[in-house]
């Protein structure tokens, strides 16, 4: 089936910078690699120096900073490079370690490689070397006609990566189109670590209100809610589970599937139609397949969710191999 898709993505976010098109030298005031601790980590075998990298335009900005395309002059290899946001104070720190401990352990072909990362010496500036995706994230497919075989290999390749994460212990908080990046080899990688948690002891801080909120689950937008039990706290990866069954939706709609389309979305709202009304469902003209593992994603106790390692043997995503 074929399901014509109309423009209208949940965007809580202020606008991203634009881009530009302009070619400038690199001139950032960051050390290169092998320069007393001026390098924090790499994963490639070539390693990259900061001074090897020219600018060519920015490709966008979020809250944690703003990335940009850049290319090594070396070989001419294309990047995309993330400016963290020069904070000096506990936030900045925390997010620095996030943003650099999460991407060392991280090597999947599902999640966006992180290349180097770069610090100057006082560690107030950071730039995270990735993986450039070419075709940007899932938000730009808006008006688009998905297809269920494309909705399943979209949905199959977000999920082997969620599976590596929840595998390593490590919780991403943030899953929403914005956060999924496409390539021209039809690839999709999950993106931007900015607020995730590695659970290696336990759950703690994990129930703090971070991340988009529009994509949150019932029991992360209100724990305190009656019948939100410990256990239902404690389970951390159910939350990416039913952040990924909405954007699944989304994809399908076109629009925040919480909302009717072209309501514009306020965090009150969005909260009461989380927290207290019923489960956007997949299309009634979907296979049942489908609407099925829309249903196992969107459950709104999250003991009753699959996991993602379940879902990776739906019949959605086995039968459309
Ligand atoms: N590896 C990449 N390749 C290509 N484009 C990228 C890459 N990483 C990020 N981008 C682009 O840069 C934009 C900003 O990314 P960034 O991670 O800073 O913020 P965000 O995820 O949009 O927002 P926030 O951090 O607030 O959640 C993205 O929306 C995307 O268009």
């Amino acid at each position: 089936m074929v399901l014509v898709r109309n423009p209208g993505f949940l965007n809580l976010k202020l606008s991203p910078t634009q881009a530009s098109t302009t070619t400038f030298p690199c001139r950032f005031p960051i050390a290169a690699a092998r320069t007393g601790s001026a390098i924090v980590t790499s994963n490639a075998s070539n390693t990259v120096f900061a001074t090897d990298l020219d600018r060519i335009n920015v490709l966008g900005s979020g809250n944690g900073g703003t990335v940009f395309k850049v290319r090594n002059k070396t070989n001419s290899e294309i990047y995309a490079l993330k400016k963290v946001k020069e904070y000096m104070d506990s936030a900045f720190r925390s997010q620095l370690l996030r943003e650099t401990e999460i991407p060392r352990l991280v090597d999947s072909p599902y999640v966006v490689k992180c290349h180097e990362i770069f610090q100057n010496p006082l560690g107030e500036e950071v730039s995270i070397l990735m993986e450039y995706m070419d075709l940007g994230t899932l938000e730009s497919l808006r008006g688009e006609v998905v297809t269920e075989k494309q909705l399943a290999s979209m949905a199959r390749q977000v999920l082997e990566g969620l599976n590596y994460l929840h595998e390593l212990k490590i919780v991403h908080r943030d899953i929403k189109p914005g956060n999924l990046l496409r390539n021209s080899k039809e690839e999709i990688k999950i993106a931007d670590f900015g607020v995730s948690k590695i659970m290696v002891k336990s759950l703690d801080k994990c129930n703090s209100f971070t991340g988009t909120c529009a994509y949150m689950s019932p029991e992360r937008l209100n724990s305190e809610a009656d019948g939100v039990t410990e256990e239902d706290k404690s389970n951390v990866y159910a939350g990416d589970i039913w952040s990924y069954g909405l954007t699944m939706v989304e994809m399908l709609v076109g629009y925040f599937p919480l909302l009717p389309q072209g309501h514009k979305p306020d965090r009150a709202t969005i909260i009461c139609a989380v927290c207290f009304g019923e489960p956007p469902k997949a299309p009634e003209e979907c296979s049942d397949e489908l609407k099925s593992f829309i249903d196992c994603c969107l459950r709104k106790k999250p003991s009753e969710r699959w996991t993602a390692s379940q879902l990776l043997s739906h019949p959605f995503l086995v039968h459309r191999d």
